[in-house]
């Protein structure tokens, strides 16, 4: 397990950092991904948006208890209201009786002295809630609270309760009847407190008759309420009323429960669509870093592989003249024997020195020699077949593995170089010479022993005066020169 502030396979980070500094690649584009997901990575974790999500239930509970339980709003009628207040009674329809408001100890009084003269006698205490076309919008109250007592010749009274509404559909302003006509009627007594909520109301028949009210246009409206009336009952009996009015309070919800659930479901589908968003740009921005994040693995890799072929190039090759090394020489043997002794043999082997180049080198520096040593190297590869192994075997002595060729073949190429050596124009007007000894390889053989034979024959060439090609053939293929 990482301990806090360990990077999970924080070694392996660590060699890709080495190896990227190493070959110059860009340390923060190789491993950035890596990195940040280290660094505690920039996606949401499941523990922050489970606690994300905890918040939010909550403060959802809590936001549909408080619209349940308050977010409440209320109008209230009374003398502080200070609403323009006057009384209606049934003298503008013919009748006889005579009604009068005034306020007595904050709250509105109205005497009312029911005379016989109208069919149906009446007097109101009218509050004005504005003025047609303009009412008050009172749709989004639920309740209606009266505190309203009576006083008559009869013990029981009943009271109705008006709200007026007007609409241009059915109303109009001159005539102030024509507004819709919403009532309720309940006995107040004395000092009874009543709430009744808004829908409880039913619109007057009376009035839908003499307007002549469609069936669209028949149900209850509050949302342009011009007046507020408490009135007389149906039937009253002549006499004194007298109607006080202390209170009326109109209450609702300042955002409906319906309303306020939707309003709590968009902003849930808001926040989801958020996130959603936020989640997508984040996982495009993760799989854009992946994507860099492998291209610069990938080129790393590629680096790591030419660092490798690099590598194995030194293993194999000579780095002053660039041929075969003795490592690389038995690597290509073992490569070249995979195929078969059919391909290998007739196997000869050239071994070829350069006389007296100490004199070069003592009498030119080692420069020169390296340059004698270059060109000697070129000149043979470039002379000899494809399937023949070419080495540097150290210091001024070459090797020529020759598959499939006869020593005699091989004597007359390492001839044919002898003399390309000794007649090629070399720096400074040196003469440069060099001495062959050629051998045949038997299958089964010791290579090794082969080799000795080549090298005895070069040496035998040396004795003999130099810038020559000796042979020498083992018993069973002709004459053994090391036995004669
Ligand atoms: N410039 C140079 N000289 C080298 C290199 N490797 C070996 N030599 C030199 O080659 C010389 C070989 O000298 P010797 O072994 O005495 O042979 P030689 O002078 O060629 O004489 P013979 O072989 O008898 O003709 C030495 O002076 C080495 O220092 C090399 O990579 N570069």
């Amino acid at each position: 397990m990482p301990r806090m502030g360990e990077c999970p396979g924080g070694g392996r980070l660590h060699l890709c950092r080495k190896l990227a500094e190493v070959r110059g690649v860009p340390r923060t584009r190789v491993m950035a991904y890596r990195l940040r997901e280290c660094e505690g990575g920039f996606s949401m974790n499941i523990k922050s948006l489970n606690r994300w999500l905890g918040a939010l239930i909550v403060l959802t509970a809590l936001a549909l208890a408080w619209n349940q339980f308050a977010m409440e709003k209320s109008f209230v009628v009374d003398a502080a209201s200070r609403l323009p207040v006057n009384t209606v009674d049934d003298r503008s329809s013919g009748g006889k009786s005579v009604a009068a408001v005034k306020t007595e100890n904050g709250r509105f009084v109205m005497d009312c002295t029911i005379n016989p003269g109208y069919e149906w006698p009446y007097c109101a205490t009218a509050f004005e809630l504005g003025r047609a076309p303009y009412g008050m919008d009172l749709s989004g109250y639920d309740t209606m609270t009266l505190k309203v007592a009576y006083e008559g010749p009869e013990p029981q009274q009943q009271v109705r309760v008006f709200l007026l509404n007007y609409n241009p559909k059915y109303s109009s302003q001159k005539e102030y009847e024509s507004a819709k006509v919403q009532e309720i009627f309940y006995d107040p007594g004395r000092d009874k407190t009543l709430t009744v909520k808004l829908s409880q109301f039913t619109v007057a028949s009376w009035w839908s008759n003499e307007h002549n009210i469609s069936v669209q246009n028949a149900g209850l409206e509050f949302d342009n309420v011009v007046a507020l009336q408490v009135s007389t009952g149906g039937k009253v009996v002549p006499g004194a009323h007298r109607i006080w009015v202390e209170r009326i309070e109109f209450r609702g919800k300042l955002i409906a429960p319906a309303t306020f659930r939707l309003i709590v479901i968009g902003l849930w589908m808001l926040g989801l669509i958020a996130y959603l968003f936020g989640y997508s740009v984040s996982t495009r921005r993760k799989l854009l870093a992946t994507h860099r994040s492998r291209l610069s693995l990938q080129r790393l890799n590629e680096a790591l592989q030419l660092e490798k072929q690099s590598l194995q190039h030194m293993a194999h090759r000579d780095p002053l003249t660039g041929v075969l090394n003795r490592h690389g020489l038995g690597e290509e043997l073992l490569r070249l024997s995979a195929k078969g002794d059919k391909k290998l043999f007739p196997l000869s082997i050239v071994f070829m020195d350069i006389d007296h180049f100490k004199r070069i080198n003592d009498g030119h520096g080692h420069g020169v020699g390296d340059e004698v040593l270059r060109g000697v190297a070129e000149m043979v590869q470039g002379d000899i077949q494809r399937d023949d192994l070419f080495a540097r075997w150290g210091g001024e002595e070459f090797i020529i593995l020759c598959p499939g060729t006869e020593p005699s073949q091989a004597q007359a190429m390492a001839e044919r170089l002898r003399r390309a050596v000794s007649v090629r124009d070399w720096p400074h007007g040196l003469r440069v010479t060099s001495s062959f000894g050629v051998s045949e390889a038997r299958a089964g053989e010791d290579l090794g022993e082969s080799i000795r034979r080549a090298d005895g024959a070069m040496y035998r060439a040396k004795q003999m005066g130099r810038d020559r090609v000796e042979l020498h053939l083992v018993h069973g293929r002709g004459r053994d020169q090391d036995a004669a």
